[in-house]
């Protein structure tokens, strides 16, 4: 296989260690080779759309779509759009035979059941507009959405044109606040600052765009893919130049890294109304990492930081050095998240995900790959 090509859509070292640890020599020798015999029967793609009928991934020849065995179904609960997977051939069809363990997985919860939302990225970019969409504490639930599935958040502030320099600057302050130390204003009508996101925008980058609808997460990719002569490549499903934001998808522009093969993963995901988080007590305390450190040094390791004596959160909130909002917030996801855990939601999918992984592991054994 050319993995170099399969780097530039950002395949790494990390998923071949991934693989080493799964496959027998054989089938590592056939992902290595570029002997055509045994090139023929493997071949590793990565996922950029999954219908309910079928599902499409890109690999070194093109895009195709994939067989998929009845052991990942459904889909949802085990492929995200931005997976790895290697197949086998199956007459002329490609078969998904394995799914590459992620580096990352973006998920949240939708009507009490896990949603994976897209795997393998490496930036968050939390798109929240400079108007009366500005809303810390959802911003605050998108960091712990970050946190959670272990990927850099980035803040961006979008049509920084509708506001004075004032208001902006007032904005900037509030995100300086937030645990997020990359923070961006932009205007995709103006073209102003989008040179300053080029150092996410590097070959065999991956980047998920969330925030809500309309704060102009289509508008910002189009202003950066705009500049590129490329731009049909990154249309995937639409032929009238417009990228719809109707499914989720994965489709790709240009580096801006001075590689001439170089792409960029993007994800734009619909504009969500309500994000439910599970399991995220991790990413809760990153998000609000001032009142973790401050809960830890409580008198009581189970404070509720109410009335409770040697309340370390209470004393700072007391003395201004804590925001009441951000407090309240904090208290809201972790309820949330305990909701969650005591109903059992958000365990569900992991379970099945690495229930089929040791299934698929044992299969392969069997059969000396
Ligand atoms: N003034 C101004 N308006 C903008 C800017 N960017 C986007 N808009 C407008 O905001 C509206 C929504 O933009 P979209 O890019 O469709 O927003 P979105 O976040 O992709 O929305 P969904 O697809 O629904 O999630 C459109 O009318 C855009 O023209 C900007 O930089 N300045
Ligand atoms: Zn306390």
């Amino acid at each position: 296989m050319n993995l170099s090509k399969l780097q530039s859509i950002g395949w790494t070292h990390y998923f071949m260690q991934q693989l080493s640890v799964q496959l027998s020599f054989e089938a590592l020798s056939a992902i290595h080779d570029t002997d055509a015999q045994t090139v023929n029967q493997y071949a590793l793609f990565r996922i950029t759309a999954i219908h309910r009928d079928r599902i499409q991934a890109i690999g070194e020849s093109g895009s195709t779509d994939l067989m998929c065995p009845p052991e990942f179904h459904p889909t949802s609960q085990y492929i995200a759009v931005g997976d790895w997977v290697l197949t086998e051939k199956a007459e002329e069809h490609w078969r998904i035979k394995q799914i590459v363990e992620p580096i990352s997985r973006l998920l949240r919860l939708s009507g009490e059941k896990p949603q994976m939302i897209a795997s393998n990225l490496n930036y968050l970019w939390i798109v929240t507009s400079a108007n009366q969409d500005f809303n810390v504490k959802r911003l605050q639930r998108y960091l712990t959405l970050a946190f959670d599935a272990g990927i850099e958040p980035v803040i961006i502030l979008t049509k920084s044109d509708l506001c004075s320099e004032t208001q902006l600057g007032e904005y900037l302050v509030q995100l300086t606040q937030l645990n997020c130390s990359l923070v961006h204003a932009i205007s995709a009508h103006q073209n102003t600052g989008l040179t300053d996101l080029a150092p996410y925008l590097h070959a065999g980058s991956s980047i998920a765009l969330v925030g809500s609808s309309g704060v102009g997460k289509s508008s910002l990719l189009n202003a950066l893919a705009g500049t590129q002569q490329h731009v049909a490549s990154v249309r995937g499903d639409d032929d009238k130049g417009k990228h719809t934001t109707t499914a989720r998808q994965l489709f790709f522009i240009n580096s801006v890294d001075g590689n001439p093969e170089g792409q960029v993963a993007v994800i734009d995901t619909p504009g969500m109304r309500e994000l439910q988080l599970f399991n995220s007590e991790h990413g809760i305390n990153e998000t609000f990492s001032d009142i973790h450190t401050l809960a830890l040094n409580c008198r009581f390791s189970d404070c509720h930081h109410a009335e409770e004596p040697g309340c370390k959160v209470r004393q700072a909130l007391e003395a201004g050095t804590i925001k009441t909002s951000d407090f309240e917030n904090y208290l809201k996801l972790l309820r949330e998240d305990e909701y969650a855990k005591r109903r059992g939601l958000g365990n569900h999918e992991e379970r099945k995900y690495q229930r089929a992984f040791s299934k698929m592991v044992k299969t392969m054994k069997k059969e000396n790959w």
